[in-house]
């Protein structure tokens, strides 16, 4: 008898106990943190980013637990943006209350504690530093004031590639160079010397940026910072760098002397120039250390170079796949340059088509597919679930680009999907944020396409192009770098012939 009513009490009470947790796992549903997968002790979600690239790990898992999903990774505890209307919850709704950025250990470091502006605090500084992008440093006056800069590089880059016409080259490296030259130019006014050394540090910060190393992961363990060989080897590269950026600092103050003792006019101010002029003059609410300049300088080359490259890339990588584009894409450019031997950025304002090509590369490839990752200033309320403060916010602006809900053939190169509509770069629309959306939106949006647009014309305009024998088309690796930017993993490889 006692043996009957303990087979009828274990099941009554195991059934009690699923009772009470599924509803206590519903109440945290309506106020506590949003749902997501199991955590597991002290690495809680990190099992859930291994083996594929962060954006593409957190699209999978947000099929079940969208539109927000929370994670603990490690220490960290994360939210994620997977479709536009939470996006705007976030970018616009509650803008303010996640307006901070995530400072990880290499932004820290490479980045004089976050001195610069796309990973400062928000707070007086970063509003008066955005406000000097706005008005001083990448105004659209700006931006146009640096065409011959770019018409000059982009020529160099023809003429390399037309001596190996036949050849297959190595096309990824030469786009990063020459918009790795172009962003010296015009952020400090001439080619960098030690080009190679500021390289490793872009590449650095693009790869580390996104916060998802494991020092960042524990960052009340500092001695994982030591142990993964992390910091030292920031450390090392940061010193050389700083000192190539106080190189470029003294030259230019002894630039600034010479003309003003020689009664030198006006000249074309570099951005660097630009920032020594407002250091120099008062009224700035936060003055203007050497270390932001050096910092600003750091987000300018490394903003500079890694985007608008990767764009390049991808685009040539999708119209390679997809000859139809391509031809397209020629035909228009051929018909509206009619045998120029030149190309002037005036040139190519009315290629309509390209335009399209850009905005359909960009979203399939943006280059942040997480954004700049953002933190919790304030605790907030968002559609029932409490967000505490320092959450971090990644916004998967890759898996939105992609959505099939609002996207018809997502995973398709068409270009002419962007026709007539009012999709643009201003994230005023959601579901299409490569450029970001809210206060933190990208600063320098215009550079960044006058950066792609000349490149890829030329490229387009002055040569056909054709893979390697024996590597079809469709059988190009789409994989991405891991890294806060999402580049090709492999190198692009391409043969050019000429179109005469
Ligand atoms: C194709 C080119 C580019 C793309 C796709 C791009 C994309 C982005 C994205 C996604 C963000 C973060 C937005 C957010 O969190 O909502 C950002 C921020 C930023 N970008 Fe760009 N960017 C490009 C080129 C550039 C260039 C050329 C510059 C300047 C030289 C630049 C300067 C900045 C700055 C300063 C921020 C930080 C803004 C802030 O935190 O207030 N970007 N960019």
């Amino acid at each position: 008898m006692e043996l009957q009513l303990s087979y009828f009490l274990i099941p009554v009470l195991a059934l009690l106990f699923c009772f009470f947790l599924h509803a206590h796992r519903k109440k945290g549903k309506t106020k506590g943190l949003p749902p997501g997968p199991w955590k597991l002790p002290f690495i809680g979600n990190m099992w859930c980013l291994v083996g594929s690239a962060p954006h593409r790990a957190l699209r999978d898992l947000a099929r079940e637990y969208r539109p927000l999903m929370h994670l603990q990774l490690g220490e960290v505890s994360a939210v994620i943006v997977s479709t536009p209307q939470m996006a705007k919850e976030f970018m616009k709704t509650h803008d303010l209350a996640v307006a901070d950025r995530q400072q990880v250990l290499a932004v820290k470091i490479i980045l004089y504690d976050c001195e610069d502006i796309a990973f400062s605090r928000y707070g007086n500084y970063w509003r008066q530093m955005r406000k000097i992008c706005t008005l001083e440093l990448l105004t659209a006056k700006k931006v146009q004031s640096f065409h011959a800069i770019r018409e000059e590089e982009v020529c160099h880059l023809i003429e390399s590639i037309q001596s190996s016409v036949g050849s297959p080259i190595n096309l990824t490296e030469k786009i990063f160079a020459l918009l790795n030259v172009v962003s010296c130019r015009v952020t400090v006014g001439r080619r960098c010397k030690h080009q190679d050394i500021l390289i490793q540090q872009i590449k650095l910060t693009a790869l580390l940026a996104g916060g998802f190393d494991i020092a960042d992961l524990f960052p009340s363990y500092k001695y994982l910072h030591f142990l993964t060989g992390l910091r030292p080897k920031l450390l090392k590269i940061h010193h050389k760098v700083d000192q190539i950026l106080d190189d470029i600092i003294r030259e230019h103050r002894e630039n600034i002397e010479i003309r003003k003792k020689e009664n030198i006019g006006e000249t074309e101010e570099d951005l660097v120039d630009v920032l020594l002029r407002l250091q120099a003059s008062a009224g700035l609410e936060f003055p203007i250390t050497s270390n932001h300049i050096k910092a600003i300088t750091m987000d300018m080359l490394s903003a500079g170079t890694e985007t608008s490259s990767r764009t390049i890339e991808w685009a040539m990588v999708e119209m390679i796949r997809n000859p139809g584009v391509l031809e397209k894409a020629q035909a228009e450019i051929r018909r509206v340059l009619k045998g120029k031997k030149i190309v002037h950025e005036v040139d190519i304002q009315d290629l309509s088509y390209l335009k399209l090509v850009i905005k359909e590369t960009l979203r399939l490839h943006p280059p942040f597919p997480l954004l700049l990752p953002r933190q919790c200033r304030e605790e907030c309320e968002i559609e029932g679930f409490r967000i505490p403060v320092n959450t971090k916010v990644y916004i998967n602006a890759w898996a939105i680009g992609r959505d099939p809900d609002y996207w018809n053939d997502a995973e398709s190169f068409i270009p002419e999907r962007f026709e007539n509509t009012s999709l643009d770069f201003t994230g005023n629309s959601l579901e299409y944020i490569p450029f970001g959306a809210g206060r933190r939106a990208c600063a320098g949006t215009s550079l960044g396409i006058a950066n792609v647009e000349l490149p890829l014309v030329q490229l387009l305009y002055h040569f056909n192009w054709k893979l390697p024998s024996g590597i079809k088309p469709e059988h190009l690796d789409m994989t991405e770098t891991l890294g806060a930017t999402a580049g090709r993993k492999e190198n692009l490889l391409v043969i050019a012939t000429s179109n005469s």
